[in-house]
């Protein structure tokens, strides 16, 4: 779908943006009154012919779930900026961006209270057997008290392991130590200084060696980027290091974990069960047996997917475009001034 431009006031030089995922209304209108917009999906195949002539003039994309490689962006000649609606950037290709001098943003921030409620209503569900014993319930085979044998294991006061402690890893950390009581080890690169950075959780979340933490923790829990140094990261390995009985949750990205060493360490290793948010292939292929193995509870992919969330997500990815494409540094431009 083009959309016509509004007749011009002569304020400013209009460009050539293309939307290749949907945006609310309000924030296509914000881009429409300044630039001449393309809305086009390149994974629908009706609108596959539309996205490629777009993307030859565009000097702006905005949106997500769709990978912008080194191919793409060779297609783009005039590209000034690419505004994602993720806070991840395992989409694009962050050398030839650089390469080239081509601003990418992201929405980091925004959906970190949202994707913490969802990871930890993942770790809710698995340690309580919720999905499964509601279905027990709705297929009518609730005839009897239910035995040991379909009880849960508890949450409040046991260890949380958190793979990643960054925005959303600290916020799942708020959740278990301030509400549930649970210890908090973490595993990242550098340790994080609780006292500037989250006083609430002094004395409560510890800077852990990876193989403590793995010792030790009744959940563990990813919250890591996809980059070279994660994919691949939580492998037999790691598995194998896990405490007997532990639950594993993953909130990041599929391809940090190995998931064939998942499913054995589930079947023949110490993995009680597993949430999963996010898989190495999504949609997460019919044939893949963590999407019916009975320890294994799937999500597709909806860690930040509230209203109001993927709103405020699409308004600062918004926002970002226009403040880049007006020559101006963008409320959240990927890499950070300070990394
Ligand atoms: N399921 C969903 O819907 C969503 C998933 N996500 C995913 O969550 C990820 C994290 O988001 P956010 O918290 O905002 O990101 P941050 O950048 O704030 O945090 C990333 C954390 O991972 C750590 N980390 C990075 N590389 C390594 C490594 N090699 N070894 C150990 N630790 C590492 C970082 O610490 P250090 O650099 O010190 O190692 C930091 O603690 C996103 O990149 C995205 O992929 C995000 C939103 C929604
Ligand atoms: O997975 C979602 C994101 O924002 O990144």
């Amino acid at each position: 779908m083009s959309l016509a431009p509004p007749s011009t006031d002569g304020s400013a030089v209009r460009k050539q943006v293309l939307v290749f995922r949907e945006l609310p209304p309000d924030q296509l209108a914000r881009l429409t009154a300044v630039h001449d917009v393309t809305v086009a999906n390149p994974r629908k195949p009706d609108e596959r012919a539309l996205f490629d002539a777009a993307l030859a003039q565009a000097h702006g994309l905005i949106g997500s779930s769709f990978p912008i490689d080194a191919a793409v962006l060779a297609r783009a000649p005039r590209l000034q900026v690419v505004s994602s609606i993720s806070v991840g950037v395992d989409n694009y290709a962050l050398d030839a961006l650089q390469a080239r001098g081509i601003v990418l943003c992201h929405t980091p921030g925004v959906l970190d209270e949202t994707v913490a409620d969802s990871v930890f209503a993942l770790l809710m569900a698995t340690s309580r057997r919720l999905v499964e014993l509601s279905q027990l319930v709705r297929e009518g085979r609730w005839t009897h008290n239910i035995g040991e044998d379909l009880f849960g294991s508890d949450v409040h006061g046991k260890t949380l392991g958190l793979l990643g402690f960054g925005r959303i890893g600290q916020a799942v950390a708020r959740r278990a130590a301030l509400g549930f009581g649970m210890p908090v080890m973490y595993h990242a690169r550098r340790p994080v200084d609780l006292a500037t950075q989250a006083p609430e959780l002094q004395g409560k979340a510890i800077h852990a060696p990876l193989p403590v933490l793995l010792a030790q923790a009744d959940f563990v829990v990813a919250m890591l980027p996809l980059s070279d140094s994660t994919r691949g990261m939580v492998n037999a390995d790691l598995f194998a290091a896990m405490k007997p009985g532990a639950i594993f949750i993953n909130g990041g990205r599929g391809a940090t974990v190995v998931e064939q060493d998942l499913l054995h360490a589930l079947d023949h290793g110490p993995l009680r069960a597993a949430g999963l948010d996010v898989f190495a292939t999504e949609p997460l292929p019919l044939a893949s047996p963590l999407r019916t193995h009975p320890r294994v509870t799937p999500l597709p992919h909806i860690g930040s997917a509230t209203h109001d969330t993927r709103h405020a997500m699409a308004a600062l990815a918004t926002t970002n475009l226009l403040q880049a494409l007006a020559g101006e540094r963008p409320a959240a431009v990927y890499p950070p001034a300070h990394a």
